[in-house]
């Protein structure tokens, strides 16, 4: 694998993890699974990775693969084939689970979305594929954290307290698409170890192997739905009047 890996022999695959419970959204059914305007979140996170041609083809780990309840790919508005496969106890195994399939597909490199972020501009995603291929350090999306930063501590009252604050210049806030060599991807995650609470992210995996990813400057829209709020504000997002990109 040279530094600048030259992008006409690349052949990126998505893999989408959507086989998480969504316990935060305190929702009846999995996040990925709500839908906005007819469609759900999963099958807008499928069409968005699939707006840029260079991503060849789309695995998404789901918990139940042979499920009635999983959007028909042939409905899916997308030129790229759409594999179902089942993924695993955390997302890093549903991952690797998706990064395997990918592999005996050809893939050289792994673009790693989150089902639950459906809003992914077309023209970040470009930029991620640009940069993830081109070096062999890979590439995500980030957003520079905006905000002051408190560490938090509890006190008697079990309040969260300020415990100090923590300086926010080079702290950036990751995202997905996550975009890597697959085999080095898939070599970092087993090396770390799929059920280590520290393999967060696939950049996590790929730090573990010394290599050191590019922040990419992705998008404030391009939120993951954990919560309630994030569930709200993303459904204003997809139903806002299209704006060309
Ligand atoms: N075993 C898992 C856990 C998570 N995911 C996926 O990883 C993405 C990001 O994870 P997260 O937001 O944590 O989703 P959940 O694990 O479902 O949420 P929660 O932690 O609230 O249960 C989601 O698209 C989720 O479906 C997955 O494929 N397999
Ligand atoms: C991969 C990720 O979206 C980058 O911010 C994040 O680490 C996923 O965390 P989660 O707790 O599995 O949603």
């Amino acid at each position: 694998m040279t530094s600048t890996e030259p992008t006409e022999h690349c052949n990126v695959k998505a893999v989408i993890p959507a086989a998480g419970h969504g316990s935060r959204m305190q929702s009846n059914i999995p996040k990925q699974f709500l839908t906005v305007g007819g469609k759900t979140l999963l099958q807008y996170s499928i069409e968005a990775v699939c707006a840029d041609s260079r991503v060849t083809e789309v695995i998404v780990a789901v918990s139940a693969p042979d499920s009635n309840d999983l959007p028909d790919v042939s409905e899916l508005a997308v030129s790229q084939t759409v594999t179902y496969v089942r993924g695993g106890e955390t997302r890093a195994e549903s991952v690797c689970k998706g990064v395997e399939y990918a592999l005996v597909q050809g893939a050289t490199h792994a673009l790693v979305h989150d089902a639950a972020r459906p809003c992914l501009p077309k023209e970040a995603l470009a930029r991620v594929i640009d940069s993830g291929v081109a070096s062999q350090h890979g590439a995500i999306l980030a957003i520079p954290v905006r905000d002051s930063l408190k560490r938090a501590m509890s006190l008697n009252n079990n309040a969260a307290h300020i415990e100090e604050s923590v300086e926010r210049e080079h702290l950036w806030q990751a995202q997905t698409p996550q975009v890597f060599h697959a085999r080095t991807l898939l070599n970092g995650i087993h090396h770390m170890g799929a059920h280590n609470p520290q393999l967060t992210d696939e950049a996590s995996a790929m730090q573990w192997l010394g290599y050191q990813p590019i922040l990419v400057e992705g998008a404030f829209k391009n939120l993951k739905v954990t919560h309630p709020e994030d569930f709200e504000c993303v459904a204003n997002w997809l139903l806002a009047p299209v704006t060309t990109e």
